[in-house]
Parts: structure tokens; C-alpha cells; sequence
């Protein structure tokens, strides 16, 4: 834990009747970043904000706020805000009553409450609104008044519980930019939730990949793309080719029959493994002159590149994205760097995995785990 941490779970179980949730979660947010939880439906994201709001207790384990353990603080004295998907304003109360509707509740004075309502309005670009009846504001607009209900507050972690879903796309992109924005002003830290990989790797610091109540992995969102740990993350991150293979020895990985030099070491001699390759870091070649040779099996324009699929002589399916077109039926090179193979190790934990990258980048460390080649 470092003076930077604001949230830490330890060992949090969440059990509802007698399924678990949560699998013994331990993680640590910093203060002042902007955290995505992501995962498929159901994977736990909203049991993780309810615990960290206090609307539920875990079953096993301690959370930290600030250093100081907070499994039975109530809701009401946390330094936590949340902003739900629904907004779950107030219908009958105008914008202005709806952002002092806890700050009355607190019993401030009048004067100090329009002044905070104001400022709060102000952040998300309300200002001028607060007669307006909640009914008359459009979907952009009732998030934004869900956010300043929250950040009136001065809470020091904004939880949003996938507040952009219900948004058309390119709303929800514009909002995309604004919350990003807003989180950099306030410099407060937000933990934002939601399903959607392109959103985590556009707005987030950092993400937080779960899957059936395990976080998967956790990164910048160029390590997470970059350096997935494993099959599920390399699928739900993005598009990417993933084919059965073996390590040969450092350095050295064979997969659709051939071997290939990469950058991966420390794996036992012919372990068998995983491989990574996504679909733009191929490039399109003549036949003999790549790496690989695929038959050409299909071919779509996607706008900016074509998607051609086609198969290697192993069986195995290539996915492309290339500005080059190919012909349906034809044979087609691939070439592709050492750097772009990625291996990933059945079973391997987050801490194993991060060891191994760490060595890479360390000489020193490489030297002594033995150069196989
Ligand atoms: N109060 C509850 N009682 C029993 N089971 C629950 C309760 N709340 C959640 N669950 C179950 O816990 C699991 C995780 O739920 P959670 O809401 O945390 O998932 P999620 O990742 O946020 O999913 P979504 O993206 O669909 O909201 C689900 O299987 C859900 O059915």
C-alpha cells in the first residue's frame, strides 16, 4: 500500500444465499485516477461499487477507506458518491432541487447550498438550468444533473454504475470526453463501471478486467491491450487471433506447424501455450514472402480497413485488418514481428504474469532466469 491509496480490498468475498460473487478480491485504487471496472454481465462490477458505497457488507475480508477499515460504516459517512445507470432523479423536484437534495438534507444554510449547487451545475455545463423540471431535460442532460447531484457532495471517489448506457452512440461518446474531462478538473477519484472494452480503454488510468467474480488482470489500458494475460482477456479486449502452440525454448515459439522467433521467455521447454497475435499488427504479403500463407476465406470493408479471414495450412483461422485488399479464394503471405507474438501461459496468475513481463524489460533479471537459446 502506498500513500497514494485510497481504496483497498483484502481478500473480499461477496456471497449472495450460497453463490459467491466475489472470489476473495484484493486490489488498491490510488487517489486522483480514473478506474474502469470491466467485465462481461454479471460478472461482479456492481457488487464491487455496492461494497465500496456501503450499500452491502462483504461476506469475508476488510475494505480500507484512507487506511482505516470500513466494512460497517454506513452508506450515509462515506466520502462516496454514486451515479446509477437509471440517474434515479427525482421526477416532481426541478434541476436546482434535485443537486440540493443532499446538501438539504445536511441542513446547510440557503446561501451556501445555491452557492454549491451552482458551482456543481456549473462543472457539468448546466448553468442557467436549475428551473428547469427534470422532465424537460433530455437523456445527455439528465446525466449531467445525476452527476452534479453527486459531485455537490465533494465526495473524494465518484462511483458510476454504467451511467452512459443509456445514451445513443454518439451522445455517449461526447459524454465519453466530458466525464473524462470533468474527472481531470475535479482530480477527484472516480471507479466507473461498465461492459463495453472500447469505453475502458478510452476514458480509463487504469482498468480492472473481471470475469465470474475474479478480477483477470489489471493495467494501463495499453498493458491490458498489449499484454492480455490470457485467452479471456485477449477476447473480450479487443479482436486478436489466438492458435495453440508450444515453447520451444527462450525466445523461440512454434505454432500452424512452423517456429517463429518472439520476446517471450521463461517457460518450461516445449510448455505447451497460447498464441496471441492481433488482427492489425499482420501485415499482407505475397505468398511466399510471409511468415505465414492463408487462403483467403472471406472479405469485408469495415470503413477504414478490410477484415479478411482465411485459413493457414494447419487449420487454424487468421483474422486481418488491413488497408490492402485480398481476393476471396486466393493465397495471401502474413508477416509479422517477434514483438507482435504474444504467449500466454495456461492457469498463470496475475502476479506470475507480471513477473515474467518484468523480466523482459530487466536485463539483469533475464540473464539470471537463463537465455535458452
Ligand atoms: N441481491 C442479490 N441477491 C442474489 N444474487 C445477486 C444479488 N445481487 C447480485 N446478485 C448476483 O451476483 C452476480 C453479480 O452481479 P453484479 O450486479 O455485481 O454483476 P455486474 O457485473 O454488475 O453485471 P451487469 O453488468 O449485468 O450489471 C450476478 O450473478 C447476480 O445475479
Amino acid at each position: 500500500m502506498t500513500d497514494k491509496t485510497i481504496i483497498r480490498f483484502e481478500g473480499v468475498k461477496q456471497q449472495y444465499d450460497r453463490s459467491t460473487v466475489l472470489n476473495r478480491v484484493s486490489f488498491e485504487i490510488e487517489r486522483g485516477k480514473f478506474y474502469t471496472l470491466l467485465g462481461p454481465s454479471g460478472c461482479g462490477k456492481t457488487t464491487i461499487l455496492r461494497l465500496i458505497a456501503g450499500f452491502i457488507q462483504p461476506t469475508e475480508g476488510n475494505i480500507y477507506f484512507n487506511g482505516k477499515v470500513i466494512n460497517n460504516v454506513p452508506a450515509d459517512k462515506r466520502q462516496v458518491n454514486t451515479v446509477f445507470q437509471d440517474y434515479a432523479l427525482f421526477p416532481h423536484l426541478n434541476v436546482f432541487e434535485n443537486v440540493a437534495f443532499g446538501l438539504r438534507i445536511k441542513k446547510l444554510k440557503n446561501a451556501v447550498i445555491a452557492d454549491k449547487v451552482k458551482e456543481a451545475l456549473r462543472f457539468v455545463n448546466l448553468e442557467g438550468y436549475e428551473d428547469r423540471e427534470i422532465t424537460e431535460m433530455s437523456g445527455g442532460q439528465r446525466q449531467r444533473v445525476a452527476i452534479a447531484r453527486a459531485i455537490v457532495n465533494e465526495p473524494e471517489v465518484l462511483l458510476l454504475d454504467e451511467p452512459l448506457s443509456a445514451l445513443d452512440l454518439k451522445l455517449r461518446t461526447e459524454m465519453q470526453y466530458e466525464l473524462r474531462e470533468l474527472q481531470r478538473r475535479l482530480g477527484i477519484t472516480f471507479v466507473f463501471v461498465t461492459h463495453d472494452q472500447e469505453e475502458a480503454l478510452a476514458m480509463s488510468d487504469e482498468i480492472f478486467v473481471l470475469n465470474e467474480g475474479d478480477i483477470q488482470q489489471s493495467g494501463t489500458p495499453t498493458d491490458i491491450y498489449d499484454e492480455p494475460i490470457n485467452r479471456f482477456v485477449a477476447d473480450f479486449i479487443g479482436e486478436s487471433n489466438i492458435v495453440p502452440g508450444r515453447m520451444i525454448a527462450d525466445f523461440r515459439a512454434e505454432f500452424a506447424g512452423k517456429q517463429f522467433d518472439c520476446v517471450d521467455q521463461g517457460f518450461s521447454p516445449n510448455e505447451p501455450v497460447e498464441i496471441m497475435i492481433r488482427p492489425e499488427d499482420l501485415e499482407i504479403t505475397e505468398p511466399e514472402q510471409g511468415n505465414l500463407e492463408i487462403k483467403v476465406d472471406s472479405q469485408l470493408f469495415r470503413g477504414v480497413h478490410y477484415e479478411i479471414s482465411g485459413y493457414d495450412k494447419a487449420g487454424n483461422e487468421w483474422l486481418v485488418h488491413s488497408t490492402k485488399k485480398a481476393v476471396v479464394g486466393s493465397s495471401i503471405g502474413l508477416r509479422f514481428d517477434p514483438e507482435a507474438i504474444h504467449v500466454m501461459r495456461f492457469g498463470e496468475t496475475e502476479e506470475e504474469f507480471d513477473k515474467r513481463l518484468e523480466a523482459y524489460s530487466d536485463p539483469a533479471q533475464a540473464g539470471a532466469a537463463g537465455d535458452g537459446r
